[in-house]
């Protein structure tokens, strides 16, 4: 039993898969009370009683609409950006894993992401809802669910006031700016712009029993056409990428490791385990060198946008030498700054 006066006591099981001893929650963006639609979790060790000892520099981030394949809208877009915003500014994380809770309580279903929820679509995009989060829970078996009316409802709470949303690709680009390592746990479907959250992660794993991918754009009249498919051809190739979304074919893990779509196909009970185990490894490594292998790797097809990035983290190791901080002082004492000490480096 943990101890009363726990800083940090177990939290709750999220996911079958989560593994609560291996997790705290973070004040302020806790499930239930600051968020509905993603859970939010610090790495942290325990002791045997489950006791709180002290954190670890990585984060667990994951969708938490398993009824629908942990498809998102606009309030888990909201909410993702926040939780992810949240780890880029935590100068003492290192590593973030991103996944999605399961299974759903209706039939069982894993996912990592089916994409844009298609019930509150508009023609202007994906439309906040009225009530958001006070949904009624949804139930175990399949047998009391009534799809249409399911439907119905979700258009009914459509927000007519407010204008629709695609940032999606705000949350894409966070993940991909941001100099730390993302790592996708893909434990079931990842759909449409699920498909292409994992497409922007830095390393992926999949659940060898339940992951399957699908990229179902332009069965529902969408196109992802920056990352999702730019990003996609220069991970499995021109042709492979055009084949997966011009058929939308279903592939399971194994494809996906084969094609480059994700790193490494993984046992299900291990697809979580594994995941910390790589972001234990990253932030084993030099922080500065990982931050600029991830914006150096990003640089090329990121075209200016991408050198600027790269170019704030030279900045910043600039920053840091006696030669800048000598232009500054000169600078604050009125004087002329004295290069002299500084070679020509060639
Ligand atoms: C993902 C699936 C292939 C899984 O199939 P499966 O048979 O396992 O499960 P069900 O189909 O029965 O699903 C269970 C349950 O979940 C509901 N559901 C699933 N996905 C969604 C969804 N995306 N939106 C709403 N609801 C969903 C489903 O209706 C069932 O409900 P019940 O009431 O019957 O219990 C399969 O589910 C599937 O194909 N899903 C749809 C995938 C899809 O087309 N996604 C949208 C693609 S477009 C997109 O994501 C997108 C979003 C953006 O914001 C963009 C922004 C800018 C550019 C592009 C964007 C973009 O492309």
């Amino acid at each position: 039993m943990p101890h009363a006066d726990d800083a940090f006591p177990l939290p709750a099981q999220v996911s079958e898969i989560f593994d609560p001893a291996s997790w705290r929650e973070v004040p302020g963006l806790v499930h239930g009370t600051d968020l509905t639609d993603v859970t939010y979790h610090r790495g942290c060790r325990r002791d045997a009683s489950g006791a709180w000892l002290g954190d670890l520099p990585w984060v667990r981030v994951a969708i938490h609409r398993p009824e629908v394949r942990n498809a998102f809208r606009p309030r888990t877009v909201d909410e993702l950006y926040r939780v992810l915003d949240h780890a880029r500014m935590s100068g003492d994380v290192g590593a973030v894993i991103l996944t999605g809770n399961g299974p759903s309580p209706r039939d069982g279903g894993w996912a990592f992401s089916s994409g844009g929820d298609q019930r509150i679509r508009g023609r202007d995009g994906y439309r906040y809802e009225k009530h958001e989060g006070q949904e009624p829970p949804a139930r175990a078996g399949a047998g009391d669910h009534d799809h249409g009316a399911d439907v119905a409802a979700a258009r009914e709470r459509v927000d007519s006031a407010r204008a629709g949303r695609l940032h999606i690709l705000e949350v894409q680009r966070l993940i991909r700016t941001m100099p730390k390592a993302v790592i996708a746990a893909v434990p079931g479907w990842a759909a449409g712009g699920g498909h292409s959250l994992n497409v922007v992660c830095d390393l992926s794993l999949a659940s060898i029993e339940h992951a399957r991918f699908k990229q179902t754009d332009a069965d529902v009249g969408s196109f992802d056409a920056g990352y999702g498919s730019a990003l996609l051809a220069r991970q499995v190739g021109d042709k492979r990428a055009r084949e997966i979304f011009f058929l939308a074919r279903t592939y399971d893990a194994r494809d996906a490791e084969r094609w480059g779509v994700v790193n490494e196909a993984v046992p299900h009970a291990e697809l979580e385990p594994t995941a910390i185990q790589w972001a234990r490894t990253v932030v084993g490594k030099s922080p500065q060198a990982i931050r600029m292998l991830k914006l150096a790797f990003n640089l090329a097809d990121d075209g200016l946008a991408g050198q600027q990035v790269f170019a704030g983290e030279a900045t910043r190791l600039a920053y840091m030498t006696d030669e800048a901080i000598e232009g500054r002082d000169a600078f604050l004492q009125r004087r002329e700054p004295d290069w002299s000490a500084f070679p020509y480096y060639f």
